[in-house]
């Protein structure tokens, strides 16, 4: 029985709130299986709105042997006050992970209609408290700022609350730069949750520190709609009724603000997308140049999935020597495989990361900052690094941190997002998806890079591939919604479309 119970209502990411929930709910099992105090965990729970009508629609209960207990917001109070503990949700294996579980976990996901979710939390608050829970409602949150206030709590700090969140990183961007950043960031934020916390954060940092101008605030768009990080990304152009000027800098929020993308046009207003892999050969490139300077001998990971663009895995192996895995699709995968690292940088080519050290590796550095036996350049370099991680929200990929991190490189390099974009050319891609009776029927191994079941697809897809030169292409189920998807790159825009195409006819 939880005897702290968190709620915040927000506005939905796209379609990410499902592997966002089950993954709070995740590492706070973690958490608190290696703290041996399972029953002093805090608990989340996340209410969101979904736009998207292939969603489940509803509460869900379900005990470990598969029995609904409630699925209806109607019934929730009833179920949760009744239920003979554990309750887990069906898509989570954590019995076998925690060992005895005594935590109360719930996936919630309504449809549609943002203003329901003021009421849905109020549900929510009112079934916790039917079975005893204290509860803390935090209001309207980024689903990065509930991981925030979690951990802290976790961590043993429960007086954390949204300004200490704002205090924290706002103090500690303004500790690593020492000059203000001179030209202003346009942040699309998805008409979501993102535009007025965003806007809090800045001006906590101050306006003559960074200029950050917000479009898509909310006030009349809808959420996600022509505009937002996933759209940025899979369409490959900007948000509708955005005028954009060569060189400037801009980025796309998602909805619940724990994706980022930059973009921005070249001299002949081509548009040039520096998605997650970007950054995060951005962020990796920069701890590995500090590492370096300061002498600090530290193991440093990038993480990426299939999805990772084919230059920036060659840019980083071959040009930079820096240390890659790849893990199957889904931010909690790639957390658990940077946790290996002493510094792990994972990235979703869609824009959602972030970085994890481990704390002998943190003090590390931070003893290094005043180690009299190393030199002041050294010493400068560790220091630099010390405040650039403070900046990192570390518990989960954070749209709002990184932002602060990619201004903070870029002007510590004194970099344009031109010498930014120029580190490697992305090969053209192509992303699809095909409906299909059961998508369930596609296995893949070697981390989502090829198709197991049915035997005749793989080759299938290797055989399309040879046609193109620079050619890669896979398939996956989709985990969020009922299809199967497509990925193509190649040495064209048409013939990684081709490709694509080819592919998804094969699949079909
Ligand atoms: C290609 C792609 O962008 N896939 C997304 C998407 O998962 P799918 O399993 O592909 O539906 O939603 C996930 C949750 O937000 C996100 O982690 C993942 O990267």
């Amino acid at each position: 029985k939880p005897d702290n119970v968190r709620v915040s209502y927000g506005t939905a990411g796209f379609r990410g709130n499902a592997s966002g929930m089950e993954y709070v709910f995740f590492r706070m099992g973690m958490l608190a299986a290696l703290r041996s105090k399972l029953k002093e965990a805090a608990i989340g729970v996340m209410v969101t709105a979904s736009h998207n009508p292939e969603h489940d629609n509803g509460v869900k209960l379900i005990d470990p042997q598969g029995e609904m207990l409630a699925q209806s917001w109607e019934s929730l109070a009833t179920a949760l006050a009744n239920a003979p503990f554990p309750i887990v949700q069906e898509v989570l294996a954590l019995p076998e992970k925690i060992g005895t579980p005594c935590i109360f976990l719930a996936k919630i996901i309504i449809k549609n209609l943002r203003p329901s979710s003021l009421s849905l939390s109020r549900a929510v608050l009112d079934g916790a408290s039917a079975f005893g829970a204290t509860c803390h409602d935090h209001g309207l949150l980024t689903t990065p700022q509930l991981h925030y206030i979690l951990a802290c709590y976790n961590g043993g700090d429960i007086k954390v609350d949204e300004e200490h969140y704002y205090q924290n990183y706002a103090s500690a961007f303004k500790a690593l730069l020492n000059v203000p950043v001179t030209s202003p960031v346009t942040v699309d934020c998805a008409n979501g949750v993102g535009a007025a916390k965003l806007t809090k954060l800045a001006e906590r940092i101050g306006a003559n520190i960074i200029d950050i101008v917000v479009y898509n605030d909310g006030q009349s768009g809808k959420l996600n709609e022509n505009c937002g990080a996933d759209y940025v990304k899979v369409q490959q152009r900007a948000p509708a009724g955005l005028n954009m000027e060569p060189f400037h800098r801009y980025a796309s929020f998602d909805g619940d603000a724990d994706r980022l993308i930059y973009y921005t046009l070249d001299s002949d207003c081509n548009f040039i997308l520096l998605d997650g892999d970007k950054i995060a050969a951005l962020f990796a490139t920069y701890i590995r140049d500090n590492l370096k300077k300061a002498s600090i001998n530290l193991r440093l990971g990038i993480i990426q999935t299939a999805y990772a663009n084919g230059n920036s895995t060659n840019f980083l192996i071959n040009q930079q020597n820096i240390e890659i895995a790849c893990t199957p699709t889904g931010v909690k995968y790639l957390h658990e495989k940077a946790l290996t690292f002493d510094i792990g940088v994972y990235f979703e080519a869609n824009g959602h990361g972030t970085i994890t050290v481990n704390q002998e590796c943190k003090n590390k550095i931070s003893a290094a900052a005043f180690d009299p036996n190393k030199s002041a350049e050294e010493r400068f370099a560790a220091k630099k690094l010390k405040l650039f991680l403070d900046i990192i929200n570390q518990t989960v990929g954070d749209a709002m941190c990184d932002l602060l991190a990619v201004e903070a490189i870029l002007q510590d390099k004194n970099w344009s997002v031109k010498e930014w974009y120029r580190i490697y050319t992305e090969l053209p891609n192509r992303q699809a998806k095909v409906q299909v009776a059961d998508r369930r029927i596609i296995e893949t191994g070697d981390a989502e890079r090829k198709v197991i079941l049915p035997s005749m697809l793989q080759p299938a897809i290797d055989e399309l591939v040879r046609k193109y030169p620079s050619g890669r292409s896979f398939v996956r189920p989709s985990g969020t919604e009922d299809v199967v998807r497509v990925y193509a790159e190649a040495n064209t825009q048409e013939n990684a479309d081709d490709l694509a195409q080819q592919v998804s006819l094969a699949v079909y």
